[in-house]
C-alpha cells in the first residue's frame, strides 16, 4: 500500500462516538450483534476503556465516507506460567465486504499483534475457520491445537 493509502487506511482505537460511524453494522458481517442500544455500547465502551492497554480495540476508519470500515481487538491475559508471562488474545477481527481484499486484515492484525508484543506478551493467538486459515497464515500465524467451545446462549 502506498504512503497516502496508509495515511488513508491508519488504524486507531475505537472511539465512543464510533457507533454512529457503523462500527456496530460492521461487527454484524461477523456475528449476531443486532440489538445494542447507544447506553449499552456507551456502558460497555467505558468498561473496557477502564482496562486501558489490556483489551484494545482497533478500527481503520474510511475518511471519505466517515465509515469505521475493519475493526480487531486484543486483550492481554496474565498467567502464573511463563513465569508470570502474558498472552494475547485476537478477537473479532472484521473488514468490510466492500473492501475486503485490500490488505485492511493485515493491517489490523500487524497492529493488534505489535500491541500484544509491546505489552510483553511472549505469544498472541486467536480461533478461526478454516476458512480463514491461510489469511492468518500470511500473517504469520501457525496453526496449533484444537479449538474447544461451550456455548451457553
Ligand atoms: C480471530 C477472528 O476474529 S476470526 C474472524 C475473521 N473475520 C471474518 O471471518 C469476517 C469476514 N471476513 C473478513 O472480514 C475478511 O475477509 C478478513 C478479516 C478475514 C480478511 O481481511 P482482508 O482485508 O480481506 O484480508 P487482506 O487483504 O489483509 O489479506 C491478506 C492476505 O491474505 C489473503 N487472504 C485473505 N483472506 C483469505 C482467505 N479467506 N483465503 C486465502 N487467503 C486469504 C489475501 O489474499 C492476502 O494475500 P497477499 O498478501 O498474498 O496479497
Amino acid at each position: 500500500m502506498e504512503n497516502s493509502e496508509e495515511q488513508k487506511y491508519r488504524v486507531r482505537r475505537l472511539e465512543i462516538s464510533d457507533k454512529g460511524k457503523g462500527f456496530i453494522e460492521l461487527l454484524q458481517q461477523l456475528s449476531v450483534c443486532d440489538s445494542v442500544s447507544d447506553k449499552e455500547f456507551e456502558d460497555r465502551f467505558r468498561d473496557l476503556s477502564v482496562l486501558g492497554d489490556e483489551h484494545v480495540i482497533g478500527v481503520i476508519e474510511d475518511e471519505a465516507s466517515g465509515k469505521i470500515i475493519a475493526t480487531g481487538s486484543v486483550f492481554i491475559e496474565k498467567k502464573f506460567l511463563r513465569n508470570c508471562g502474558k498472552v494475547g488474545h485476537i478477537e473479532d477481527v472484521v473488514v468490510d465486504s466492500s473492501i475486503r481484499g485490500k490488505h485492511l486484515g493485515k493491517r489490523m492484525i500487524e497492529f493488534l499483534t505489535e500491541h500484544a508484543r509491546d505489552m510483553g506478551c511472549y505469544k498472541v493467538i486467536l480461533d478461526c475457520s478454516v476458512e480463514n486459515k491461510a489469511f492468518y497464515e500470511k500473517c504469520g500465524f501457525q496453526q496449533k491445537s484444537v479449538q474447544m467451545a461451550m456455548y451457553f446462549a
